[in-house]
């Protein structure tokens, strides 16, 4: 058996004042066997004035004025008390930084059992030197997060369909949690046909400065998706073309961008596979195909420095002068993950010049 401590003794006192049988009108507080060492436990019953002691281990307490035969009384109860003695700990595992997870699928469901719950978890977790707690907890249960907050529980995170709290127990040691995600990221596609005219758009939400500005279509990638796909799926969903992927020719970063997020912005060189504009209404104003050159000398892109390098970079590359970045399918053994690595093969193995992602024409 456990050790037990102050604090799971307490648990068996808020359990027992829930569970009426057979300790009917009892109240239970802690005491401790030093005798029995660490195997056992001690409760001690008040019960209509009468104090009896029942001692979880290899020996009884005395019994007699309760009424009943407390060797069968101690058996059942402590296949009882073990029992809902788990129930009185919200379910958890550890993760591998020495901290606990809580199982947000087995919540109880009243805040106030949580609030027990959650108080004996935190000095179980404390007594056994756990560090940090991870509880989430889903939006149907949101009447759980003010019991949260109030047991000292900070906000991590939030998805639509909960919020993860963290608590940091060792007081001695600095939080070591990681914080929540810093950054957002996006992809522009630089689309070049074979006339050398760039795919651009006008936005229709932008601010008064960038109103009639043609850009290159952009947006954010997705959850789980890929920087090579999520460019070529903005492109389809703002212009109707279709693209394959090339490089990433350059990529920004850049901080405060969005509800004090950093940004970083990766520009895709895609190769297009159809012509055919159609806008998507929802967020374009117009789109088109624009002379590269006339593209370029908008007052707009000639005075941004950020899209003026841009452009050059592109140039640059295609005089084959520069080599963008172009993803490597692999699984890294570090931790089993299907991945993409973005690097530039400029000679090729063996010097087989195909083998370079230089050497790919943009249309
Ligand atoms: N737009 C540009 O000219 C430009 C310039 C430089 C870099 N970038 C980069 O492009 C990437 C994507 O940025 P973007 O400007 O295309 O994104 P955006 O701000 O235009 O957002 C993309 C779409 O999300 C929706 N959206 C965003 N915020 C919204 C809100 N508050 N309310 C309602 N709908 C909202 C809109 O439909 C919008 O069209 C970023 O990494 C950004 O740094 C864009």
């Amino acid at each position: 058996m456990d050790s037990v401590s102050i604090s799971e003794v307490t648990v068996f006192r808020g359990l027992m004042h829930g569970i009426r049988q057979p300790f009917s009108g009892a109240t239970i507080s802690p005491k401790f066997c030093s005798s029995k060492g660490e195997g056992s436990r001690a409760i001690t019953s008040n019960a209509s004035n009468t104090k009896s002691q029942f001692v979880y281990g290899e020996s009884l307490a005395t019994t007699a004025d309760l009424g009943y035969k407390m060797n069968a009384v101690n058996l059942k109860n402590r296949t009882l008390i073990s029992s809902v003695k788990e129930k009185l700990l919200l379910d958890a595992y550890d993760d591998e930084y020495g901290g606990v997870v809580v199982d947000h699928e087995k919540l109880p469901s009243n805040p106030n059992a949580f609030t027990s719950m959650l108080r004996n978890s935190l000095s179980d977790w404390r007594r056994k030197g756990k560090k940090g707690i991870w509880l989430k907890l889903p939006v149907e249960q949101s009447e759980l997060v003010p019991v949260a907050v109030k047991e000292g529980f900070e906000y991590h995170h939030a998805e639509k369909g909960y919020v993860m709290l963290t608590y940091w127990i060792p007081e001695e040691e600095p939080c070591m949690l990681p914080g929540n995600a810093s950054h957002q990221v996006g992809v522009g596609g630089f689309v070049l046909n074979r006339h050398k005219e760039v795919l651009v758009v006008q936005e229709k939400y932008c601010t008064s400065s960038n109103a009639g500005l043609w850009k290159l279509p952009t947006g954010f990638i997705n959850e789980s998706e890929e920087i090579f796909s999520g460019a070529v799926r903005e492109v389809k969903e703002e212009t109707g073309v279709d693209s394959e992927f090339l490089e990433v020719i350059a990529f920004r970063h850049a901080h405060n961008v969005a509800f004090e997020k950093s940004d970083l912005f990766f520009i895709c060189m895609l190769k297009p596979l159809s012509d055919k504009i159609i806008i998507d209404n929802l967020e374009i104003k117009a789109a088109k195909w624009m002379p590269l050159v006339e593209f370029v000398e908008q007052p707009m892109i000639k005075g941004d420095k950020m899209f003026k390098r841009v452009i050059e970079i592109c140039e640059a590359r295609l005089r084959h002068r520069y080599c963008g970045l172009s993803p490597h399918r692999l699984v890294s053994t570090f931790d089993g993950r299907p991945s993409s690595l973005y690097y530039n093969v400029v000679d090729g193995d063996d010097n087989d010049a195909s083998q370079s992602n230089c050497t790919a024409d943009f249309y």
